[in-house]
Formats: C-alpha cells, structure tokens, sequence
C-alpha cells in the first residue's frame, strides 16, 4: 500500500515522542512491503517562531494533500505565563481540526494488563476495562464566540452546538457500539445547559435507530465519579468537546499515565493521529517522556486511517511483549521497586524497534 504521511512534531516533547511513532511506521512498512513516504510541517510555538503564525499556509497545504497526519504535541510555558498573549500554540491546533472537517475524536482506552499496577486506582477495579471515548472536535465552547469587555474585566466564551454536528458524532459513536459491546453513555449538563439539553434530545432521536445498543444519558459530574469507582461500567462513552477533553485526562490514569493514550481524529477528510497529552514544559528536554502513546496513535493510523488491522496489532502486541519483559519509561514505572528496567525515551523507542526488526527476521 503507498500512503503519504504528514509528521507535524510540534513543541515540547512532541518531536521527542513523534520521532518513534514515524519509525515504528518506517518499520511497519519494511515489514509488510508498504510504501510509506514522509513530509514534515511546522505547527504551535514552533512554527509561531518561523511564520509568525501557529498555522502556517504551507502547514495546511501539506495536510490536505497527505493521505495521514502523525502529531505530537504543541504548547509553550511562555503563553501558559501570559494568557494577554493574542497568538497562541492552541489555535493552531484547533484551526487545523476545524479545516480538515475532523469532528469526531476516538480516544480509546486500552489497558494493558501489565499496567494495572501503574495506576493509583485498585488492580481489581481496573481490570477488564475497555473504554472508546468519542469526543466531538469542531463544536461546543471551544469554537463559540469569545468577548471581552473594553475594561477587560469581564469575558465569555459561547457553548453552542447545533443538532447537525451532535447527529454526525452520534452516528459514529453508534456505529463503534455496534461492533463492541453494544453499550453507549451520552455524557452530558442537560440539567444546566441548553447546548446539552439540545445534545440529549439529539442522541434520543438517533438511539432511536440503533435499538440493539443500550443507551444510557448521565450527567458529567457524575460521569466523572463514576468513571474511576467503576470504570468496567462503560463501553463507549459519546460526549461533548470540552467534557471529552477532561474525562479523557482523567482515563488516563486507568492506562497508567497521559504518555499511553493515543487518539484518532477523523471526520471529512484526512486522519489525524496524535497521543492525548502535550508538550509536558515540565519534563521536556529531559529524555522522560514516554512514547509509546505516539507510537499507538501510528498504530491507530494503520488501523482507523489505513484498514491495515494486522499491522495495528503488531505493533500494539510489541509494545505488550516490551511490557512483559519488564522494560518501562519513568511515568509507568514504580518508582518504589526495583522490578522493572527504567529506560529514556530514546532507549525505549529504538527498544519497540529492536523488537519489531526481530519480528522481520522471523517472519
Ligand atoms: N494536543 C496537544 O498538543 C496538547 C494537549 C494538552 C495540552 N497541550 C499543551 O501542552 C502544554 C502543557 O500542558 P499540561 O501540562 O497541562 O498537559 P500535558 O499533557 O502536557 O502534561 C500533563 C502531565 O502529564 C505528563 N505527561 C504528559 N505526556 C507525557 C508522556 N508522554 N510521558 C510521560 N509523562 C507525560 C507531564 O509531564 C505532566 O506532568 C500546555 O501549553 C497545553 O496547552 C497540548
Ligand atoms: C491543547 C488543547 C487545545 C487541546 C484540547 O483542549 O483539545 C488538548 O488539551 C487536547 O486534548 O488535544
Ligand atoms: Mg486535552
């Protein structure tokens, strides 16, 4: 297969991470005969320095034209110290999703077993989770209208949803519930809000035409509680951009750390992968990060963006076997015992590539 791939690293340790997930898909292809090609492109802190802007012309350009996009991360301390900064990493982040059309992120949760003791939650409330986020990407508070009072002590950012852009997630979400265990949770304020109250009644309609998934509706904070007294409970979980954004930190700690959750964007046009977290200020530079989260966002490529489904699970199986065998990056490790092989981030990347060039001579 040829595919033509977008690297975006982005800022912080978004170069770090990205770097193994571009090539675990460089080795992906020598094992399997594809033909994958690499462009690179500026985007955040990093292209605001060249550019000026946090998406170049140029950076668009690249994105549409490629068949995937591997993202790292974006974001400076520098703009976290100063919100009165008017140009800022994230709007390039969230222009590029507005562009490309990609509406729906998937953000799954997947737990591996050797993990369950990296979690603060108990092992035995944890084990046999299995959770599919599907956060909606172009709508809600994030793209309302914002103001600011002339004496600039008064500001509102507009939560607006409008049924069209709930139906098409909604679609999608029903449709992931199909193939897994027929169970979706709409997450939402409809006890408060307006734009859930809207979100409800929509996800009702659409329920309607999928009856052999069970539907539940529940309220975020609830949501939230419930997501670590009894995480096995939920099996696809449909909710809001800004509740998906939190809740989805919050899972997080299910997997063990932020550095194993990887995401797929995907909507109108081309996918976009990329791990859930950021640029991580405290940690950059430092050789800590864990990129295995960058490496399953290129597995979620082969798989959501490709079909290439036994590839996909090569490398998820890899990074299981890497698991098995004691290797792990700080965030996952415990620090209290001495059991595991605490390695960088470098020495973990080019170790799930040692592992995946083992799989090329036996195969
Ligand atoms: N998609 C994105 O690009 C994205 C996502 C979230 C935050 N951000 C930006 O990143 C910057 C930092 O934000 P933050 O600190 O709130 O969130 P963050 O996700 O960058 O970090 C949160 C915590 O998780 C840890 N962490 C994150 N990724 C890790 C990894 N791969 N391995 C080990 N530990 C990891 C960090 O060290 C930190 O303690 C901000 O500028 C923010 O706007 C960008
Ligand atoms: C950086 C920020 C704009 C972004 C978001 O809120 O969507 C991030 O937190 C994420 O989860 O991708
Ligand atoms: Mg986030």
């Amino acid at each position: 297969m040829k595919k033509n791939i977008l690297v975006i690293p982005g800022d912080g340790i978004g170069p770090e991470v990205t770097t193994w997930g571009k090539t675990a898909l460089e080795k992906i292809a020598e094992i399997f005969g594809h033909e994958f090609t690499f462009d690179e492109a500026l985007m955040g802190h990093a292209a605001i320095e060249v550019t000026g802007e946090p998406l170049p012309d140029e950076t668009l350009e690249k994105a549409r034209k490629s068949d995937a996009i591997l993202f790292g991360a974006i974001g400076h301390a520098k703009y976290d110290n100063d919100p009165s900064l008017k140009v800022r990493p994230e709007q390039g982040l969230l222009k590029i999703r507005k562009e490309l059309g990609l509406f729906a992120n998937l953000r799954p949760i997947l737990l591996f077993d050797e993990l369950l003791q990296a979690s603060s939650i108990k092992p035995e409330i944890l084990r046999g989770t299995d959770i599919l986020f599907f956060r909606e990407l172009t709508g809600d508070v994030y793209f309302g209208e914002k103001t600011r009072s002339e004496d600039r002590n008064t500001a509102s950012d507009l939560m607006i949803y409008h049924r069209y852009e709930v139906e098409r997630i909604a679609h999608k979400a029903y449709q992931a519930a199909q193939q897994r265990n027929k169970r979706l949770c709409s997450v939402d304020k409809a006890n408060v809000l307006e734009s859930s109250r809207l979100w409800r009644e929509t996800v009702q309609e659409i329920a309607k035409q999928y009856p052999d998934v069970e539907t539940e509706h529940m309220f975020i904070d609830n949501a939230a509680m419930q997501l670590i007294k009894n995480p096995k409970k939920f099996d696809v979980v449909l909710t809001a951009n800004l509740f998906g954004d939190i809740l989805t930190d919050e899972a997080s700690q299910i997997a063990g750390s932020m550095g194993m959750l990887a995401s797929a964007s995907v909507g109108e046009s081309t996918g976009f992968f990329e791990p859930i977290h950021g640029s991580a200020h405290d940690i950059a530079g430092k050789d800590l990060a864990n990129p295995l989260a960058s490496i399953l966002s290129a597995a979620l490529m082969l798989e959501i963006g490709f079909g290439l489904k036994e590839e996909a699970k090569l490398l998820v199986d890899t990074i299981d076997q890497v698991l098995k065998e004691g290797f792990r990056t700080h965030d996952i490790a415990d620090q209290n015992t001495n059991r595991f092989k605490v390695l960088g981030t470098a020495e973990m990347g080019k170790l799930v590539i040692k592992f995946l060039s083992q799989k090329l001579i036996t195969s």
